[in-house]
Parts: C-alpha cells; structure tokens; sequence
C-alpha cells in the first residue's frame, strides 16, 4: 500500500491570527468559506450526557469501584468513543498555566516565528496555519502549534517559562493516558499490560498540539477544524473556558461543554484498529465565533513510531472473528494523515479491510 504522501512545501499563507487583525475585516475571505450543512442538526451535551470517567476510580485498590470504572470506560468507548475525566490528578494551575503560555506564544511578533515553520512534513517544531495549506482548496480558521514531545522532547525556546511547563504537562499528561489504556486493556478484554506491550508505550509517541481559533466574523461558515477523526490512540484536550469542540454522536454534532478542571478524552485511530474496530474513532471538530479567541491544547498519545499496528491477536484468535484493519506501521500512518488534507476517516479507510 502507498502509506506515504511526498513532503508538502513550506507554507506562505498569513495566519489567521493576523487576518483577524486586519483593519475593518468584515468578513472572511472566500477560501475560508466551508458552507457547512445546514441541515446538520446540533444537540447540546444536556440531551445525551457526554460521559464522565472518575480516574481515581480507575486507579482504586477497592476492587468492586475499579471494575465499575473499567465498565464505565467500555461503554463510553463504544457509545461515545469520547469522554471527561475529572479527578485526573493534573494540577489546575498547571493546566491554566500551560494554555497562558501557549497564548504568550502566539502572542509573539510574527517576525519571530519564521524560525519555527517547518521544512518537513514531521519536523519536530511546526508553527503553521490551517491543517495543510500546500494541499487544501478551503483553509481552516486555526493557527497551530505541533511539538514532538516524547519520547524525544521539542520546545520553542521563548517564550521563557514554555519549557519546564510543557516538560511537566506532558509527563503528567502521559501518567493519564498510561491508567487509562491500562483500563481499556481490560475492557477489551485483555491483560492490564497487554496494550502497553504490544504497543511499545514504553517509547510512545506523544505530540502537543496547540490550537489558536481568533475571532471570526462569519463563525457560521467557517471551521477552526473541519469533521476528522485523530492518528492516535487517545488525544486529551483542554481549552481556555471558551468553547467549540463539537462530537459526532449518533449522527449529530453535539457541542461540548467540559466540566470546570477536566480534560476532555477522545478515541483515535490507533484505538480502532487494536480493538478491532470495538472502540470506534469519533469524528470531531472545532467550530470558531465572533466574540472571544479559542485556545485548545491536544496532547496526541500514539503507540511507538515503529510500532506495527494492528488488531490485538488476542481479538482476532476467536473463532469467527477476523482482523478488520490491515497491519501499518504507525509512523507511515502519520506521516501520510499529515501530509493529506484533514478529510473525516480517510486516511483510517485505507487500512480498513470491507468484506
Ligand atoms: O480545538 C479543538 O477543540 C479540537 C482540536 C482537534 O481536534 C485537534 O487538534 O485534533
Ligand atoms: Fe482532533
């Protein structure tokens, strides 16, 4: 299979965060222009209540409150495929910290910035605008920020404080992720460890990604993000009070609105294919408004770069059931989602096995 898409060129295209500055910008420029589908209907969360994960639950010696959690979990991976931990462990002031400096960040003058756009489609440090502005027709409203964080450790060197935050952000960020996939070993099923083993967590890949949504005078046909589903096994997500994370459950897009201290959780790809399609990805993305800019923080968690992924054995030894993905290498894997366009599942359609 051709896993791999050449390297895009550099980008030119202005941030959005300095066409939100324009003088008098009344309103968008055509190319930002989506015309989302009207007839989508929007739900808010108080419907259908997004699912809560206590993780301190997860993590109890009391026996009965841990297996209770672990059913928590299969049922928010199956149902919703997305959900909130509270009691995470995670210091507020670390969390509020880490969202002023990625604001400081982008706060910058843009003639300091140049030095972290990238050359390379998995450089390390990428300052940048849109998803991939060398191969899409429609730009997102979105500024970025993506650091390779583990298991080797990339950071802008201003602004000053960037650094250790970001350093204790991630390694408290990977303790989450490392008790939740011990749960969802279980789940599904498996050995507390399984997951950890079969896919390397040890090394895992791990990449901050920072998100800065600017006022946007038509909110109603732009997108900060359009619908995609992540390359990972789980993203967690924080956001500055403002909201615009929206879900796709059940064939409507329900807006998010995280509890006060949470980190908001979502199923990525990877997850699909080792479940065997048990825990689906689930299609989001971010819309923008017209009063308050929109920081958003996604940490991607991924099994190692060199890790072949595929169907836990485990899943697929059971009379009847085959493997419904085939095996990929998941640095292929994400070097081709991140030399594409951001289009819904595509990129997980071509490892997808259709009887
Ligand atoms: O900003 C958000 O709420 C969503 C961000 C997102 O989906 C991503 O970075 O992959
Ligand atoms: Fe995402």
């Amino acid at each position: 299979m051709a896993a791999t898409a050449p390297p895009s060129p550099p980008s030119n295209i202005t941030c959005v965060k300095k066409l939100s500055e324009s003088p008098n910008l009344n309103s968008i420029p055509s190319n930002y222009a989506y015309f989302t589908n009207p007839t989508e209907t929007i739900a808010s969360d108080s419907d259908d209540l997004i699912p809560t994960i206590d993780l301190s639950l997860l993590t109890s010696d009391n026996p009965d409150q841990r297996s209770k959690a672990i059913q928590d979990l299969d049922k928010a991976c199956q149902e919703w495929g997305f959900f909130m931990v509270v009691n995470h462990g995670i210091p507020e002031t670390l969390m509020k910290n880490m969202l002023e400096v990625t604001n400081e960040f982008f706060n910058l003058p843009e003639e300091e910035k140049p030095e972290f756009q990238p050359k390379k489609v998995l450089d390390p440090i990428r300052y940048g605008t849109s998803f991939n502005t060398a191969k899409e027709k429609i730009f997102c409203w979105r500024d970025f920020l993506k650091l390779f964080v583990h298991p080797q450790f990339h950071c802008p060197h201003k602004p000053d404080s960037f650094r250790d935050l970001l350093l204790e952000y991630c390694e408290r960020s990977r303790e989450v992720v490392r008790k939740l996939l011990k749960g969802i070993s279980e789940s599904l099923g498996l050995e507390e460890s399984e997951m950890d083993k079969a896919l390397d967590l040890g090394s895992s890949f791990q990449l901050f990604v920072a998100n800065f949504y600017p006022r946007c005078p038509n909110p109603d046909v732009a997108l900060g993000m359009p619908p995609h589903s992540d390359h990972t096994l789980l993203t967690l997500l924080i956001e500055n009070e403002v909201g615009g994370l929206q879900i796709q459950h059940k064939g409507r897009w329900v807006n998010v609105n995280a509890l006060p201290n949470s980190i908001l959780v979502n199923s990525g790809d990877q997850l699909e294919i080792f479940s065997n399609g048990k825990y689906k990805s689930v299609l989001h993305r971010a819309v923008v408004n017209n009063k308050k800019t929109r920081i958003s923080i996604a940490m991607a968690n991924g099994p190692s770069l060199d890790t072949v992924v595929s169907p836990a054995s485990q899943l697929v030894q059971t009379k009847g059931c085959v493997a419904s993905y085939v095996p990929m290498k998941y640095k292929d894997y994400l070097l081709s989602q991140q030399s594409n366009q951001l289009n819904g599942k595509s990129m997980l359609e071509q490892v997808q096995i259709h009887d």
